[in-house]
């Protein structure tokens, strides 16, 4: 028999059925954040408890209090400086497989943008079962699963347009569609009305007798809600100050003193305690409950509940249940590459306004160098045309991520500590989502400017002019990516043009200067420019590989870079070949390309921040840089 045939509950949907339960313990949990050069602060103070499956558990307590980073801490969102033991069915937690059967549902409702329930729904579904379940099983999980949360009604409403009670169920629906047994939440109820939050919470309910371990902080709940959660866990100052059933709560207080007024909220009354509007009652509350220790408020539920001891058996079913990646990572690729593509595609307001962008500035830049290219007169000029080509193709694609990327990483954050799918996939799905884009923008500039300002009509150059500016391009996105990964809009903004700016200065160095004359560290900084190389190989695509002569109008006496080895020693590049300067940017896009991996890797980390591991730098930069985690 299988063994989780033997958990069997009561509810009527056949996808809440049959989750083996586990349960959450944990005890002396100690939280600490750095603070100042030496100092760190502490938000969890040594509590202690017992999260138990098919129970819908609520954690309270005033603003500040540490409820979500006790919750970032036993969902293992958070583990930076964090000691004591954790326990998943009397087991010590492992990082691994807890985190296969957790789903963790944050306070800010990030949802994918420009995609209806349904497809968000379908696309979840495909990344989470992948393609080992026929698309019927899909379509009628997806469809039980928006009954039950009522998204049926909604379900080709765009993601934009949903009421904030739907995004919320929306939320919940994406993480139910594999069947986690264990559901954390955020304040999922922040930001409802009064119907929609008892909705929630009695869906939430609905869920926790489905056999699953549900636990949320939440904000001064309602009488009516705080009765509908089966144990409450409160917590003030980084203690615990309750634990156990809600209706005891009025009891417990008066055991140490404390006398809740009648027809007053409980719930109220102990947050006005825990906020010491009646005096300092913080040590003897956490006292009387060990800090969270004290088992005597909890249910006595042992007839109707399997002892935990029992479940420690079913651990690793548990972990081997259905909580791997059931999709390969070629079609998590696929998926999310979809998914882009949609998303692309929907956003065409943006797409338009790139493609005009594109068209008007390569018009100015075009007329601007009106007929240069094979004027010997206008040379140097030419030569600026290819210089601002550059910078055109540094900041078009940099800025967009920059504005962009810091938000989708919240997102990617959120799906990937969630396990929808590998980094890896997500990499490769950006990238080559990107590419059509970029090949079509790009051809459009560089089409309209290489007419313009008559550059040579012969394939082979145009077709070198076109792979430079390509690929400056990608090297300029992936450097955004990389910042972008770690800052947030404001410094990825102001971080992004910071860098750009040097390789810019070091690309147009050289200009009138003999090749001795350049000091070593300049030349150092020059091979470091990936801008300088692009402007290398532009200007040998153009004027390389053996270029006769140009044309010296009859107005003009003398043309004195008439010939192009001329331009080269002008502008330092006398020892420059097409195919070594190629080489180089090669080389600096594919460092960019891995840089932007490692750092969203990084970023994705739970693990301690490096920075911290790198002791007062890593501080300082972390503390003055604003570096999120
Ligand atoms: N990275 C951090 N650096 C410094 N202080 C922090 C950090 N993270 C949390 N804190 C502090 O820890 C305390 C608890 O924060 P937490 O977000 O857990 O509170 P909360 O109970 O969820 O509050 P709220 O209900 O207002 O969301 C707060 O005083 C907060 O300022």
């Amino acid at each position: 028999m299988d063994p989780l045939d033997d958990v069997e509950y009561g509810e009527p949907h056949h996808h809440l059925l049959k989750r083996p339960p586990v349960d959450i313990e944990f005890s002396d949990l100690t939280y600490s954040v750095p603070q100042g050069r030496n100092g760190s602060k502490i938000i969890l103070r040594s509590v202690s408890g017992l999260f138990r499956s098919g129970e819908l558990t609520a954690i309270l307590g005033p603003s500040g209090a540490g409820k979500s980073t006790l919750i970032n801490v036993l969902a293992g969102y958070r583990c930076g400086d964090a000691r004591g033991s954790i326990m998943v069915n009397s087991r010590p937690r492992e990082m691994k497989s807890f985190r296969k059967m957790c789903r963790y549902i944050m306070q800010e409702d990030l949802l994918q943008p420009a995609l209806t329930v349904l497809e968000s729904m379908e696309i979840a579904s495909d990344l989470k079962l992948g393609y080992t379940i026929s698309k019927e099983n899909k379509l009628d999980t997806i469809e039980n699963i928006l009954q039950m949360l009522r998204l049926t009604k909604s379900k080709h409403t765009l993601m934009e347009n949903l009421s904030g009670g739907e995004r919320k169920r929306l939320s919940i629906a994406l993480e139910l569609v594999n069947n986690p047994p264990v559901i954390f939440l955020d304040e999922p109820t922040t930001g409802l009305d009064d119907l929609s939050s008892s909705q929630c919470v009695s869906l939430l309910k609905d869920l926790a007798y489905g056999g699953r371990t549900i636990i949320c902080s939440i904000h001064t709940p309602s009488a009516k809600l705080f009765a509908m959660f089966d144990h409450v866990y409160i917590v003030a100052e980084g203690q615990c100050m309750f634990a156990g059933v809600g209706q005891d709560m009025v009891p417990y207080l008066s055991t140490v003193g404390l006398s809740c007024p009648k027809h007053y909220n409980p719930a109220d009354f102990m947050i006005e305690v825990c906020s010491r509007e009646y005096g300092d009652y913080s040590e003897k509350m956490s006292t009387a409950v060990d800090n969270g220790k004290c088992l005597r408020w909890f249910k006595d539920n042992s007839e109707t509940r399997k002892p935990i001891v029992r479940r420690a058996s079913q651990y690793d079913t548990v972990s081997k249940h259905l909580y791997d990646f059931s999709s390969t990572g070629w079609s998590q690729f696929n998926v999310l590459l979809r998914r882009m593509m949609i998303q692309h595609k929907r956003d065409y307001t943006y797409l338009l306004f790139k493609l005009f962008m594109y068209t008007f500035i390569g018009l100015v830049v075009g007329g601007m160098f009106f007929q240069f290219g094979n004027d010997a007169s206008m040379t140097i000029f030419n030569y600026g045309f290819m210089f601002i080509t550059i910078i055109v193709f540094m900041y078009t694609p940099l800025m967009p991520v920059l504005l962009k990327f810091p938000k989708e990483v919240q997102l990617l954050k959120r799906e990937y500590f969630n396990r929808w799918y590998g980094l890896n996939a997500y990499f490769c799905a950006l990238t080559c989502s990107q590419l059509p884009m970029q090949l079509i923008l790009s051809s459009v500039y560089i089409v309209i400017t290489y007419l313009l300002t008559n550059q040579p009509l012969e394939w082979e150059r145009g077709i070198k002019f076109s792979v430079v500016c390509l690929m400056v391009s990608l090297s300029s996105e992936s450097m955004a990516y990389a910042i972008s990964s770690q800052f947030n809009v404001t410094n990825s903004v102001f971080f992004g043009p910071c860098v750009a700016c040097p390789m810019m200065l070091l690309a147009s160095f050289g200009l009138g200067y003999e090749e001795n004359e350049i000091p070593a560290i300049i030349k150092l900084g020059m091979n470091f420019s990936y801008l300088r190389h692009g402007v290398e190989a532009l200007v040998m695509s153009v004027y390389g590989n053996g270029r006769g002569r140009l044309e010296c109008p009859k107005t003009t006496d003398y043309c004195d870079l008439r010939d192009p080895s001329a331009l080269f020693k002008t502008v330092g590049m006398s020892d420059v070949t097409y195919w070594g300067s190629m080489s180089a940017l090669c080389c600096m896009f594919l460092a960019f390309k891995v840089a932007s991996y490692v750092m969203l890797r990084w970023r994705l980390s739970t693990k301690p921040s490096l920075l911290l591991k790198l002791g007062f730098v890593g501080r300082f930069i972390k503390a003055y840089f604003n570096i999120p985690r």
